[in-house]
């Protein structure tokens, strides 16, 4: 099974308004942690609106090699998992390399089998990725966790509920210990929880398959833990970070676009941040329109965990800094190193400076000029195909691997608002 296209570059000519409606698909950060859910059952679950990308192409395999049953029917979005044959614990290094959310299988095994193993998991090059907020919770909760030259071998007789305190408030790291915590015996607290949206989303899943959980999308999280669950049916949330994108590509554009499936409480840290650089927002239910006014101004964004501005678009909202008047500042908290596009925006003739890897400054309106880049990471990808939109001539985009990890259809759907874009 793989993502459509092959191709390696994405071609770019800047300058069209964009103007239409798009339909913003499921999201991978949730369709991800959905999928390891299935594992804490026998029983069969379905999920719908899941996107066909990369990642969750990977992640299928990684629950076909652990002994589930699973089909994706990529044309209906509907993905159906059976894990009611596992019979091998260990993910694979060469599956685990490619995606972060590869290690929230670790949880559901460890919880309901005893046995976990994994390399550490890979994903984007954004600084430092541990899991120890992982394992030392996993241990929290009775585990013997070792480390071996190929990464982590965890083992449990039973999970045992514990007090857990995240050092830092993990987005996959509350989703593994959420999942371990719901076949756990007694009662589990996660104080300093992530409570991003999707989040909030496995917490419903994994409340219909009969978890006991209380707090989800608050620092606060409390599960009892039950002897068994039940299967799950459910549909992916829309992508607050694709739809994300194409809102500032509207507003970068002078454009008008309207994005539909759209969650508008997901959306209010960009929201804020596109009417005070000055384009107009309105919502109709779930549906957004985004229109760009002409003239950007210069704003201010600290890329900080839920509700905070999400560091997924920090770098997106870059390209709207370049096109908007006067100087524009960026902190980046999340990731100690998800700075590194500054380098590629420059070679379109972006003015930003790039200071201890977590600051940046950017001085517009600048008119941007195509040139040859690499796509470093998803969200690096999508900023240069946004700087690609407002760039005189033609940008070409390689290592466009990134992108379909996160992007389903990413030219279809430009291509569909009026923009010149093609694979090459
Ligand atoms: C598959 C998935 O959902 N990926 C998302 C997830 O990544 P991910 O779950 O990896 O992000 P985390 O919230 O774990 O990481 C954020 C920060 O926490 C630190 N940290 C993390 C774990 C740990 O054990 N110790 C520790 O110190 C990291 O070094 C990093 O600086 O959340 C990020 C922040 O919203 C998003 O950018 C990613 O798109
Ligand atoms: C950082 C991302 O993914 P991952 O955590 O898999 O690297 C992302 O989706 O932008």
């Amino acid at each position: 099974m793989q993502v459509a296209t092959e191709a390696k570059t994405i071609r770019v000519r800047g300058g069209t308004r964009l103007y239409g409606r798009v339909a913003i698909g499921g999201a991978k950060n949730a369709a991800l942690p959905a999928m390891a859910a299935a594992l804490l059952t026998d029983e069969e679950c379905l999920l719908d609106n899941v996107p066909v990308l990369e990642d969750t192409l990977v992640m299928v395999e990684l629950l076909r090699w652990l002994g589930a049953d699973v089909e994706f029917d990529q044309e209906n979005r509907r993905v159906r998992i059976c894990a009611a044959n596992i019979n091998r614990f260990d993910a694979p290094p060469e599956l685990v390399e490619r995606m972060r959310a590869s290690f929230l299988v670790s949880g559901p095994l460890l919880s309901r089998f005893g046995e976990a193993s994994s390399s550490p998991p890979g994903g984007c090059r954004l600084g430092t990725r541990p899991v120890d907020v992982d394992l030392r919770g996993f241990r929290r909760m009775g585990a013997e966790v070792t480390h071996t030259d190929g990464g982590y071998v965890m083992r449990a007789r039973r999970l045992y509920g514990a007090e857990l305190y995240m050092d830092y408030p993990s987005h996959t790291g509350t989703e593994n210990l959420l999942m371990a915590a719901t076949l756990a015996r007694g009662t589990t607290t996660i104080v300093n929880a992530s409570s991003e949206p999707e989040i909030s989303f496995l917490g419903s899943i994994l409340r219909d398959m009969g978890a006991r959980i209380t707090g989800v999308g608050t620092p606060h999280i409390r599960v009892h833990g039950v002897d068994r669950l039940r299967g799950y049916r459910a549909a992916i949330l829309p992508d607050r970070i694709e739809a994300g994108t194409f809102a500032i590509a509207a507003a970068i554009t002078d454009g008008e676009v309207i994005l539909d499936n759209v969650s508008e409480p997901d959306m209010l840290p960009l929201t804020y941040k596109l009417r005070e650089a000055g384009a107009e927002v309105w919502w109709n239910q779930t549906s957004m329109l985004v229109r760009g006014r002409g003239e950007l101004h210069s704003t201010e964004i600290q890329a900080l965990p839920f509700p905070g501005f999400p560091t997924d678009l920090q770098a997106a909202f870059a390209v709207l800094m370049t096109q908007a008047k006067g100087q524009s500042r960026i902190f980046e908290r999340v990731f100690n190193d998800r700075l590194r596009y500054a380098a590629e925006l420059a070679k379109l003739g972006a003015d930003i400076t790039v200071i201890d890897k977590q600051q940046a400054i950017i001085n517009g309106p600048t008119r941007l000029r195509g040139a040859d880049v690499e796509a470093l990471d998803i969200r690096s990808g999508a900023c240069l195909v946004l700087a690609g939109l407002v760039a005189e001539g033609e940008t070409r985009i390689g290592q466009i691997q990134h992108l379909r990890r996160g992007y389903e259809d990413i030219v279809e759907k430009f291509a569909s608002l009026g923009a010149e874009i093609s694979y090459l």
